[in-house]
Parts: C-alpha cells; structure tokens; sequence
C-alpha cells in the first residue's frame, strides 16, 4: 500500500450468513476506509441489519471474516466487544436513548463504564458532546420522552461519539425526520466527519441523503456486496441499482444533490 492510498479501517471477507435454510449473505467482500462516508443499501431483507451486526461484532457469522482496525472480530475471545467499543460508535434507528435517565446522563453513561475519569471529568466531557451536535443547555436535563425526533437523534448522536470513535455506523439516522432536519442532520454528519476525523457507515433508504452526503456505496443484491464510488455505483449495470438510482425517487434526488 502507498501512502496516497486511504487506509483500510475495516475488511470484510467472504462473509457469509444462514439462517437455517435462509441464505442472507453468500460471500461479501466490502472494505470501509478513513475519513469516507460509505451508504449501505439494499432492498428490504437483503440483510443491512445483519451485516451492520456482524461489522459491530455483535454477531459471528456462519463463515468469512470482519477485520476491525486488523484484527478478526468473528471469534468469541474475551475483550473483543470492548475492543470494538472502544473504536466504534452506534447510532441506532430508534435513538435507543435509556428512557430513565436525562439526555446528559444518557451520554455519560459510556464514559462512566469505559473510563475511570472523574465525575465532574465525564459532566464536562458529555456537554461537549452534547454541544458539538447542536443541542442547547436546556436540552440536557430532559428526558427521552420530552424531545422531538431531531432532538433525539442528535442526543443519540452525542452518546455514539462520548468514547471519541473513529467510526460512526449510523442506522437510518434520518428517519422520521422532515425534510429540513433530515438535511440538517445530513449537514451535522458532514461537520463531525471533517472535525473528528471520523469515518461513517450508514445504512439507509432516504435517497435524497445518501447522495448528498455518501462518498461510496456498498449494495447488497444477490447475496453480495457491489461497491464502489458514488458515481460509478449510479451508473452500474446491474438491473437493481438501475432500478434503485434511475426510479423516480434516484431521479428527483440526483438532480436536487
Ligand atoms: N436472528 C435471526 N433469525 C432468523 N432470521 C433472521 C435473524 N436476523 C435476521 N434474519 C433474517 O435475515 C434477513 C435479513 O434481515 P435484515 O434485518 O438484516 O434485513 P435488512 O436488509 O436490514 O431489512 P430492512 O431494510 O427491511 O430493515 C431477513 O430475512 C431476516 O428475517
């Protein structure tokens, strides 16, 4: 590899995943590198969530690898979920904010089981955090449940980056949004990229949002993974993608992007 080459934060190989006779994944082969924005997309079922899991280290797959930063996070040894929770952040589709605890709290939960910092030390560090997605003082001190949505994914947001990760994986981060706060989040993702230094996998099915803020793209069809550069995966033969990015929906976004 020469220095000009982006470094390859994770590899994954020959990944395949079976529910008894359900094949999900038949040999994906997919790397994610530095500081990219990589969209993950497929049709319902196609196994996004699956393969999100197994990238988390959360699932060991019926056979293949994931290398995490190089080393295979497909073994059940001791210290492997710390391991990746020390370099990954989540934000999952629901927020999975704990609904007992304020959103400050919410984000020194992390510090508080990783770290032997001082209280007042972790306080500090989840404000930061809080502040740096947009969310104002009196934000801190409520609970999941008096938020709007926006609100909640950026606390979600805050939590997913308390640990300082190098990668953010992002679980269709603008659902439920409206339009503008979808985009504002969009412009949020973008910031954090360029001011964290981070890189961000993101599955999604808002179209307008994947082709505004993805540099690549992985497609799951057939069992596999089609990657490649945002332009080039637009105009890939295969009939899906076709279908997917030269619809009405890939259209309309792809002239607005
Ligand atoms: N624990 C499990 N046991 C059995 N089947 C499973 C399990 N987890 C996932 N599956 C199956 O794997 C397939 C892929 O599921 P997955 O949730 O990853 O799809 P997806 O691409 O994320 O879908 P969507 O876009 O609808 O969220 C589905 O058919 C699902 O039923």
């Amino acid at each position: 590899m020469t220095d000009t080459q982006p470094k390859e934060m994770i590899r994954i190989s020959g990944l395949v995943n079976r529910f008894g006779d359900h094949l999900v994944h038949d040999g994906i082969d997919l790397s994610v590198y530095e500081h990219e924005v990589l969209g993950i997309v497929g049709g319902s079922g196609t196994g996004k969530s699956v393969l999100l899991n197994c990238m988390l280290g959360l699932r060991i797959p019926t056979a293949g690898e994931v290398r995490l930063f190089g080393k295979n996070i497909c073994q059940d040894e001791d210290g492997k979920l710390s391991f990746c929770q020390s370099r990954w952040g989540v934000l999952f589709q629901t927020g999975a904010l704990f609904s007992g605890l304020t959103v400050l709290e919410n984000v020194m939960t992390p510090i508080q089981e990783h770290s032997n910092a001082s209280q007042q030390l972790i306080k500090e560090i989840a404000c930061l955090k809080l502040r740096m997605v947009g969310l104002k003082q009196e934000a801190f001190d409520k609970y999941p449940s008096e938020l709007s949505g926006g609100m909640i994914k950026r606390a979600a947001l805050a939590r997913a980056l308390a640990m300082e990760p190098k990668i953010i994986f992002l679980d269709e981060p603008t659902a439920g949004l409206d339009p503008i706060s979808a985009a504002e989040f969009d412009a949020l993702i973008l910031y954090l990229r360029a001011h964290l230094n981070l890189t961000v996998v993101m599955i999604s099915h808002d179209m307008d949002s994947l082709l505004t803020i993805c540099d690549r793209f992985a497609v799951i069809v057939d069992k596999k993974a089609i990657s490649g550069k945002r332009d080039d995966i637009i105009k890939h033969p295969h009939p899906w993608i076709q279908q997917y990015f030269g619809g009405v929906r890939g259209r309309a976004a792809l002239a607005s992007a």
